[in-house]
């Protein structure tokens, strides 16, 4: 079965054998992804996606013209263990859904996930399999954007400056909001050992994760493909 999420800036593709996942490739945009698509064409596919109902829709349509067997995976109140803290509980990002559903399955602990995309989202997720609740704050590209649409004078960079301190208006944007999702993650370290006195462990997702610094934190993983693996699960329960 082929395992697809839409998030808000990128899609990413994998392939699930025998219980086993292997990423495929991430990517932007539909026609590339429908491009991307032909290779597998007829196959099984489950998706989960962040983005709007219009975009859904295209991408379903497309999936019809390729002969593809489809499901799209949604929030749910309950489910493989995991309950959801919101009233609401369709509201949650599926993204977010999934994360949990792949933490429940690794480990029945205290368990944080950070999620670094285009926005940074944090989850606590107890022992007994009870989303707590969790935070959004705007990743670090739409923080650069929002300045940069909001402002005359900013422009933004697209890769890191090898400065601590911008020297110019595009590394110190950079730096700043950079420093802005950092001080999101401890944040949510100091919330989380208000929360508790036990060991918490630490899943880190998202594009992004891999320019966390993560001194500091004792437990933690950086799992690149969380949501993904929240698909397999899904994938799992569906036989
Ligand atoms: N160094 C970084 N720090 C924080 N976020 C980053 C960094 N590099 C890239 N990102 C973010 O990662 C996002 C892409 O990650 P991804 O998890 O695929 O996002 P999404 O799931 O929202 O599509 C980009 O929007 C970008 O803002
Ligand atoms: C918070 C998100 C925008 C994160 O999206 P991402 O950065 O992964 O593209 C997404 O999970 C979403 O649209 N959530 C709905 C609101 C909520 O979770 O409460
Ligand atoms: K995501």
């Amino acid at each position: 079965m082929i395992l697809l999420e839409i998030g808000n800036t990128r899609w990413k593709l994998a392939a699930l054998l025998e219980q086993e996942l292997n990423f495929i490739e991430h990517g932007e945009g539909l026609d590339n992804l429908l491009r991307r698509l032909t290779d597998y064409q007829g196959q099984q596919l489950l998706f989960a996606s962040v983005a709007s109902d219009e975009l859904n829709q295209q991408l379903q349509q497309g999936l019809t013209q390729l002969g593809m067997v489809f499901v799209q995976t949604q929030t749910e109140a309950a489910a493989s263990g995991v309950i959801n803290a919101y009233a609401d509980y369709q509201r949650l990002g599926v993204d977010r859904w999934l994360t949990l559903l792949a933490a429940r399955q690794r480990k029945h602990a205290l368990t944080a996930i950070v999620d670094v995309g285009t926005a940074v989202t944090f989850d606590l997720l107890n022992s007994d399999g009870h989303h707590l609740g969790g935070w959004i704050a705007p990743g670090l590209n739409t923080m650069q954007d929002s300045l940069v649409a909001r402002s005359q004078r900013i422009t933004a960079r697209i890769d890191a400056p090898a400065e601590v301190l911008g020297r110019s208006t595009e590394d110190g944007l950079y730096l700043g909001c950079q420093a802005a999702v950092q001080g999101f993650v401890k944040q949510a370290q100091v919330k989380t050992n208000e929360v508790s006195d036990l060991p918490v462990d630490w899943l880190f997702t998202g594009g992004g994760m891999h320019y966390l610094n993560t001194n500091g934190f004792i437990n933690y993983e950086i799992r690149p493909h969380l949501v993904l693996e929240g698909l397999a699960v899904v994938a799992a329960d569906l036989g």
